[in-house]
């Protein structure tokens, strides 16, 4: 099929994940006269990369590296699909410009876990608001008394129900603004805010100093925005949009369903929670890379059995499970990619919250005992932070730097449970990384199966 009426994209966010999926989707799909359109992107914080995407006329290269089908692949892109940037602090007009021009019908956003919030600070007025809901409000309420269509919202952030969420904050910000009921209306017919999962992982700007010259050499020139990621990709979408968005008919791994759930709790649990169990304990045993973790023998066997002794019989152990574990070993084995365990770790207590704890807690309820891996990936975490590795808000880092592990887990505001019964075990494995230390500990723990 062609699709040639024009459909253009704002897009909140110029970082590494969405350069290196959504764009890249867009771009295929126009390579393939699936779509005639482009990309406006929108910095949504005030310090951002777009000065330095529209120095380079907003094109980058992008490296697609892994094993499909068995065969290795590497896969190199020059990425043009992003026809400017808009740094609403700087043009807020040209920012709400963007609702004036009718041929704009969808909108991608990915504004990490912090991004959909509601500031209640925040004035109508404000040139921009501060947050990204807030600023999505502002660019809709113009579009609405522009009298122009709605758009279609495919929200990427990693939490709960984004698209829901997403819509939460704009009406919290029209109940706050006083914006007139025609307005919210407007908001519930025209407008459609989709939640979606997305699962790639993408490792960005290359940290590791031979890659970069390697890939430069490649390129001929610097590329600030060079991104690099694995081939694999996923991405869930509620509704279906495939008319005006043939992601499937352009052969990308896309769903369409009226239910993300399961799959976003297969691969936050599985995927995500697998790196957050492993990567702590991993750099206080003086690894760096993820690669370097399958690779090692006693950390490989600790991945493997948090998969598919404690997250997989925890969360259902169907086959899909499994055959979505065993796809992430793979995955995580990816020889072309240094995926760093530092920058897997940023906002290690947040992300445990999320990823790992209700597994851990769910295998308590349908065992009777916790989960002996993924209990000791919770000593290493609090070990991890007395360390100076440690990267997360500055009152979390002072909280896990000062306390003790009984602190720590009775701390709700942290964990949103009651951790009291968990204490002796984890202090147990704490003991134990500070006397025998974390090779000594990681041993233990691996033959261990019922604590
Ligand atoms: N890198 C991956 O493999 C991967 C895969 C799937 C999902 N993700 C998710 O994507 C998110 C972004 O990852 P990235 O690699 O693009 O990071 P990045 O640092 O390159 O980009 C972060 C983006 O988020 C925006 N942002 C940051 N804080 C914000 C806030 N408070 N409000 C609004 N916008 C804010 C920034 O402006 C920037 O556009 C992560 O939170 C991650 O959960 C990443
Ligand atoms: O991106 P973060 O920092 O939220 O989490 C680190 C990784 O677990 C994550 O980036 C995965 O690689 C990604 O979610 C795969 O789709």
């Amino acid at each position: 099929m062609e699709n040639k009426e024009l459909k253009r994209v704002i897009q909140f966010g110029e970082g590494n994940f969405l350069r290196g999926f959504v764009d890249d989707f867009l771009y295929e799909l126009k390579e393939k006269n699936l779509f005639n359109g482009d990309v406006v992107v929108v910095q949504p914080i005030k310090q951002g990369m777009c000065d330095v995407l529209e120095k380079q006329d907003c094109n980058y290269n992008l490296y697609l590296r892994g094993i499909e089908n068995g065969q290795v692949v590497n896969e190199h892109k020059f990425i043009d699909i992003i026809s400017h940037c808009i740094n609403p602090y700087i043009s807020f007009e040209e920012y709400l410009d963007l609702a004036n021009d009718k041929n704009f019908r969808f909108i991608v956003s990915n504004t990490t876990e912090s991004g959909i919030v509601v500031n209640e600070d925040d004035k109508f007025e404000d040139k921009p608001a501060s947050s990204f809901p807030g600023k999505l409000t502002q660019l809709l309420y113009k579009r609405y008394e522009n009298n122009l269509p709605g758009f279609i919202v495919l929200s990427c952030e990693l939490i709960d129900n984004n698209g829901l969420e997403l819509k939460k904050c704009v009406n919290k910000y029209i109940e706050l603004w006083e914006l007139e009921e025609g307005f919210k209306r407007w908001i519930d017919t025209e407008n459609d805010f989709c939640s979606t999962l997305v699962d790639r992982i993408v490792t960005g700007y290359p940290k590791d100093e031979a890659e970069l010259k390697k890939l430069e050499a490649e390129i001929g020139y610097k590329d600030l925005c060079l991104d690099t990621a694995e081939i694999f990709h996923q991405w869930v979408i509620e509704g279906n949009y495939e008319s005006e968005l043939p992601l499937q008919e352009a052969g990308f791994n896309v769903i369409w369903t009226d239910d993300v759930s399961p799959y976003k709790k297969r691969k936050v649990r599985i995927l995500n929670g697998a790196h957050t169990s492993m990567v702590l304990g991993a750099r206080l045993y003086g690894l760096s890379t993820v690669r370097e973790c399958l690779e090692d023998e006693t950390i490989n066997k600790f991945l493997r059995k948090c998969i598919f002794k404690e997250i997989i019989p925890a969360i259902g152990g169907s086959d899909e499970d499994l055959k979505f574990g065993n796809a992430v070993i793979e995955r995580f084995s990816n020889p072309f990619i240094e995926h760093q365990l530092l920058s897997i770790a940023l906002n290690s207590v947040s992300k445990f919250d999320v990823r790992v704890l209700p597994t851990i807690l769910e295998y308590r309820e349908k065992f009777g005992y916790y989960p002996a891996g993924l209990s000791f990936s919770m000593a290493a975490l609090i070990k991890f932070y007395k360390t100076n590795e440690a990267n997360d808000s500055e009152e979390v880092m002072k909280f896990m730097a000062e306390n003790s592990v009984e602190d720590i887990l009775k701390n709700r505001d942290l964990w949103h449970s009651d951790l009291i019964e968990l204490i002796p075990i984890v202090q147990k494995y704490y003991d134990m990384i500070n006397e025998n230390g974390i090779e000594k500990a990681f041993e233990y723990v691996i033959e261990e199966e019922v604590i």
